[in-house]
């Protein structure tokens, strides 16, 4: 399986989304500049956190419209794996690739903790490895992580299962402790912890490897291997 992890001019946590595919999954996977227009040798395509084009405007708004994001359009029509963290998540929402908006955190300022998050749905491509309510400590690091979306849009999300991940103690006021959602068809997710932050007890938790795991499973599950 190959992943592509796309830097953005002000990316920090490409290297760690690297890092947590090859030396964790052991499985392919390439850096790749967010000027890129082809994305199709790409099973995965992994958004990083950080602070892309210094968050000017807002987080995400400029990333939105780089050149690769027509790409990352294209793929999430053919239903490659999309998960963008952090950063990654608000670039997607940006990009209406996901619904809602991020605001700045509720306290107005940076939030850098290892919190507990929830999985609050385990039957999807990034989710079936964990059990469904598992209590995951990952790490989070955000000043606009307060997640916003209307009534009509959080009873959408509802009904199609969308909410993969909800905070247990909501450090930055999120509307519905949401902390992660997937587009409708379960292929694209933005989520606001960092699982390439905990994968192994070095850094204090293992609960992230299970998302990337999952990945691999569901993709390897549908598609036949030739050795
Ligand atoms: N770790 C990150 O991706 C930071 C996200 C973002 N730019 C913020 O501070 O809200």
């Amino acid at each position: 399986m190959k992943f592509a992890v796309i830097v953005f001019p002000g990316s920090n946590c490409d290297r760690d989304m690297f890092d947590a595919v090859r030396s964790h999954l052991k499985e392919d996977v390439e850096m790749v500049s967010s000027s890129t227009t082809d994305l199709s040798n790409f099973d995965a395509i992994l958004l990083p956190g950080g602070f892309s084009h210094g968050d000017y405007l807002r987080s995400g708004a400029m990333a939105s419209v780089a050149p690769v994001v027509r790409a990352i359009k294209e793929e999430a029509d053919k239903g490659t794996f999309i998960l963008g963290v952090c950063n990654g998540f608000q670039i997607l929402l940006e990009a209406g690739l996901l619904p809602g908006a991020m605001l700045p955190n509720r306290d107005l300022a940076f939030i850098c903790k290892t919190d507990l998050v929830r999985v609050a749905n385990n039957n999807t491509v990034f989710t079936n490895l964990y059990e469904e309510g598992a209590a995951l400590k990952l790490p989070i690091a955000h000043g606009e992580g307060n997640y916003y979306c209307d009534e009509a849009t959080y009873r959408c999300l509802v009904d199609h299962h969308q909410i993969l991940f909800t905070y247990e103690n909501n450090p930055n006021g999120s509307a519905y402790d949401i902390a992660g959602i997937c587009n409708e068809r379960g292929n694209v997710l933005g989520m606001m912890p960092h699982p390439e932050r905990a994968v192994e007890a070095l850094l204090g938790s293992e609960d992230g490897l299970k998302l990337f795991q999952s990945m691999v499973a569901n993709w390897r599950g549908s598609h036949v291997q030739h050795t």
